[in-house]
């Protein structure tokens, strides 16, 4: 697995005032848009595209376009649904499917509530969205249904990990020997004994849509 973190100081800034307690959710979810772009740019840097020909006002050219088949995008519901719009801005001809999942505050292994993907997805590329990577369970489920369907292209997008997730989640996917990026703004402390990233911005899916008992 490789792992890319963001190291700029636009995102510092936009991840300082996520993570504020005083940030309310109508500039919580315009801020997490914000970062999906960022994180999209350095996603999708390996994006497939082939060419296409073209003609500008004074001559003919070759460009290139999204290849076929187009990626594929999946929001782990509820709070990667946050980062779905600001990901499909910048690949428009991507298509999505939902996989939804809730951590057992508990036991802290998730619960898979929902599932929405195509049947077959070897030689797609997959992008999954989910903005937080605490103990990895939730990621890692994710990306098994997802090879379970023949996946072997994933990258996932998060905001914040925790290193010990990020260790879980990098065994699991070396195991299932497929081609592997995830791609953070930031790397944070720890876990506390809740499973929480510290210092982490608390319950993103919370912080986005409310809290749900
Ligand atoms: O790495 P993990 O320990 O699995 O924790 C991370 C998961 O927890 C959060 O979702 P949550 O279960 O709170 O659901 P929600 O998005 O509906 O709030 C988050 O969005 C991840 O999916
Ligand atoms: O810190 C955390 C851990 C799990 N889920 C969240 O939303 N935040
Ligand atoms: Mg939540």
């Amino acid at each position: 697995m490789e792992l890319k973190v963001l190291d700029h100081p636009l995102v510092a800034h936009k991840l300082t005032h996520l993570r504020d307690e005083n940030t309310k959710s109508p500039t919580f979810r315009a801020l997490v848009d914000e970062l999906v772009t960022l994180l999209a740019y350095e996603a999708t840097r390996h994006v497939r595209v082939q060419p296409v020909e073209i003609t500008t006002p004074v001559a003919p050219t070759v460009g290139v376009e999204l290849a076929d088949p187009k990626p594929i995008v999946v929001p782990i519901l509820r709070a990667g649904l946050g980062m779905l719009s600001g990901m499909t801005r910048l690949v428009p001809t991507a298509e999505v499917g939902f996989v939804g999942m809730v951590r057992d505050e508990e036991t802290l292994e998730p619960f898979t509530y929902a599932e929405r993907l195509p049947r077959d997805l070897s030689g797609r590329q997959c992008f999954v969205l989910d903005p937080m990577l605490a103990t990895g369970g939730s990621l890692g489920g994710c990306v098994k249904f997802l090879a379970e369907r023949r996946a072997n292209d994933v990258t996932c997008l998060c905001l914040l990990a925790a290193p010990e997730g990020i260790e879980r989640f990098r065994q699991l996917v070396d195991g299932l020997k497929i081609e592997t990026t995830l791609v953070v703004a930031a790397v944070d402390e720890r876990l506390n004994e809740h499973g929480y990233i510290i210092p982490g911005l608390g319950d993103a899916g919370d912080r986005l849509y409310g809290v749900i008992d």
